[in-house]
């Protein structure tokens, strides 16, 4: 927004402010009711850029608690003189009537901050018409400014006879600030009272159930979650499960997160929204931030970019949140956070003014908070179609979390963590103790040095089991392996099984040879080029048409040890006679020695099927069981959910590989 400014003296300037609320891509009229001609500023701190031409010197304001409004009876005025008088005729001298009416327009059209400042300027006016008050209230309640909005709604209820739309706001304020208990109790007393809003106050009740729930004791409905998480503005509770933030001195920022007790392998840890995010496919129509992130100096992804400023404006409407934004990492540069996390916030009841920011927002400071904790969701989809969100390599969508920003990285992480949608989800990958730490993979790639590469923003070298490995095979081994690996699986499928077969051979035995002889089995560039050979012999086997043709053997057994090769010590390796009878309820698997990759969800996966798929194709209906069962523990692992978002996940999936019917009919 660009401003034409006076100052006493009479010398006009240009002010660009940036980052404030409700004034992203707004038109005029909107501009003219958040910064009324004839309004007084004081701007602190304002960067002056000078033109060649003194008298065109641009002034740039980056934070909305920088910009001061200034009555015209305030104390900080006495003795100043304007030499130009002001005109008393501009949008800041309107009376209550015109500025009620100025807010409906606003309203109707979206725009609920200028709605909420209109409204403000009728209430100071008119202070007799409680109702400015509660208009207000759902300006700032629909713009998702709800601390705002809540505190209207109580004081709506001191002001006037208890009217069950102020209840209703109220309600509504609460469920939103994740206070499910109060909202409730709120509804339930709606629901007795006015037959106009009954259905929606017991709809809304309900839902205070299920987030009741999901809140307090971390049980969601996670097959109708998903499919809600496909369309945007998708809701759950967030939730704390066996966690603690505790000192890490030895990490960066100092801190770290730990299990409260001895926790199972998937367990449920967190359940937490975003501060703010944004995704490509809800950016339409949108303009995109500069892409360039100053701390980095390196590009940022318009996602990235976007964000990041927007959580400059939602600090200014949301004051709470910023002792939990500023307790967060904020890089070296800046002293450590406090210890404790989260700090304890009191909620604050006081009315608000839309356009005085009472608490200090430093947009520099929250930019480096973003840079150092931001994360890249991608949203969990069914297997085989990505979520559209991820298509453009250039622009995925990025999320600032609060909780999940005190978990530390390591690239083979202690628990691992997926989104559904904007929604983070983190699960133990292990069984862990209490007290042992609760580690995810900040970013992937196929050896110490392509994630050292992603992670260098981050200021820390990851000291996992994965990457001592992969450094003690040195940077040369890596580097040949990280280019066999790079020449992808299709390729190798040549029309003649023997040169195929050689060459998948061939480079697998390359990459066996880039490992440092004590390296022990995990070795997940080599389960890769299994996976490959299996393929082929698999192609082979289809081409056969014979049950019992050996290269299905081969095919499973191979697949066996790329599996194997990712961490998965597999117990029952057989592939043919009868299936000891207490492998037929369990996993084949040998669950003390198991090392599951954080990163390698679907590629487990999609090993385990095809190893089911290739004994269905055998006839063999026991192991096709077994091995479907493993694949669905080892999504419960990853995702929870059970057998029904297993299969909403993996049907498709499932009837690719000729499987579903199998599940359905058992041949
Ligand atoms: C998202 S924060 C993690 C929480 C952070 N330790 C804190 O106290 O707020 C990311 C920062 O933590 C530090 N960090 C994360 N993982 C680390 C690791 N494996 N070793 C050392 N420092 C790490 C790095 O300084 C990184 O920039």
């Amino acid at each position: 927004t660009t401003l034409c400014v006076e100052d006493p003296e009479g010398s006009t300037f240009q002010v660009s402010v940036f980052n404030y609320p409700g004034t992203a891509l707004a038109p005029g009229k909107v501009l003219d009711t958040i910064f009324p001609n004839g309004s007084i500023l004081a701007i602190r701190e304002p960067t002056v850029i000078a033109g060649p031409d003194p008298r065109e010197a641009l002034v740039r304001v980056d934070s909305p608690s920088d910009i001061i409004f200034v009555r015209p009876t305030d104390e900080i005025l006495r003795g100043v003189k304007w030499k130009y008088v002001m005109h008393a005729s501009g949008p800041a001298f309107r009376p209550a009537a015109k500025w009620r009416e100025v807010a409906e327009l606003h309203y109707k059209e979206r725009y609920y901050y200028a709605a909420a400042v209109a409204h403000t300027h009728a209430w100071e006016l008119d202070s007799s018409r409680a109702q400015s008050l509660f208009l207000r209230g759902m300006a700032y309640f629909r713009g998702g400014y709800y601390s705002a909005a809540l505190a209207d709604a109580k004081a709506l209820l001191e002001l006037r006879a208890e009217q069950d739309t102020d209840l209703y706001l109220l309600g509504q304020c609460q469920y939103a600030l994740g206070d499910y208990e109060a909202a409730r109790s709120v509804f339930e007393r709606v629901i007795t009272r006015d037959a106009a809003i009954r259905s929606s106050a017991s709809g809304y009740a309900k839902l205070c159930e299920r987030r009741i729930e999901e809140s307090r004791f971390g049980v969601y409905p996670w097959g109708i979650t998903f499919k809600e998480s496909l369309a945007p503005n998708f809701d759950i509770a967030e939730y704390v499960g066996p966690m603690k933030v505790i000192s890490m001195p030895h990490r960066g920022g100092g801190r770290g997160v730990v299990t409260t007790r001895a926790v199972k392998a998937g367990e449920l840890i967190l359940v937490a929204k975003p501060v703010v995010y944004a995704f490509p496919s809800e950016r339409e129509g949108h303009r995109y931030s500069h892409g360039l992130n100053f701390i980095t100096k390196s590009p940022e992804s318009p996602c990235a970019s976007d964000a990041m400023w927007e959580l400059v404006g939602k600090a200014a409407c949301h004051p709470e949140l910023v002792p939990l934004l500023n307790g967060l990492y904020a890089g070296p540069s800046y002293p450590p956070p406090p210890l404790e996390y989260p700090p304890s916030v009191s909620g604050g009841t006081k009315t608000r003014h839309p356009r005085i920011h009472e608490v200090d927002i430093d947009p520099e400071k929250l930019q480096n908070i973003y840079t150092y904790n931001a994360f890249i969701p991608r949203p969990i989809s069914p297997m085989d179609s990505p979520d559209p969100s991820l298509d453009d390599p250039n622009n995925l969508p990025s999320a600032l979390y609060l909780l999940p920003s005190l978990f530390n990285h390591a690239c083979a992480g202690t628990a691992s963590w997926q989104t559904f949608r904007h929604i983070m989800v983190i699960r133990a990958l292990k069984n862990l103790d209490e007290g042992e730490e609760l580690t995810l993979a900040y970013v992937t790639g196929r050896t110490a040095w392509d994630r050292q590469a992603a992670l260098r923003n981050y200021g820390f070298e990851c000291d996992c089991f994965l990457c001592m490995m992969d450094r003690k095979d040195g940077m040369r081994g890596c580097a040949i392996r990280n280019d066999l690996g790079g020449r992808g699986m299709l390729e190798a499928i040549l029309p003649a099984l023997r040169t195929g077969v050689a060459a998948a051979r061939k480079r697998l035995c390359e990459i066996e040879g880039t490992y440092d002889p004590t390296r022990g089995l995990i070795r997940p560039a080599s389960s890769i080029a299994r996976q490959e050979l299996a393929l082929l012999y698999a192609t082979q086997a289809e081409k056969d048409r014979l049950p019992d043709s050996i290269y299905w053997i081969q095919s499973i057994r191979i697949k066996m040890e790329a599996l194997e090769a990712l961490g998965m010590a597999v117990l029952d390796k057989s592939v043919s006679g009868p299936v000891k009878p207490e492998l037929l309820d369990m996993v084949p698997l040998d669950l003390l020695s198991l090392k599951l990759l954080s990163a390698e969800r679907d590629r487990y996966i999609e090993l385990i099927l095809s190893i089911a798929s290739n004994f269905h194709s055998m006839g063999d209906f026991y192991r096709t069981t077994i091995w479907i069962r493993t694949s669905s523990w080892v999504h419960e692992i990853y995702t929870g959910g059970g057998t029904e978002l297993y299969k909403l996940r993996h049907h498709e999936h499932l009837k690719k590989l000729n499987l579903y019917n199998f599940i359905v009919t058992g041949t």
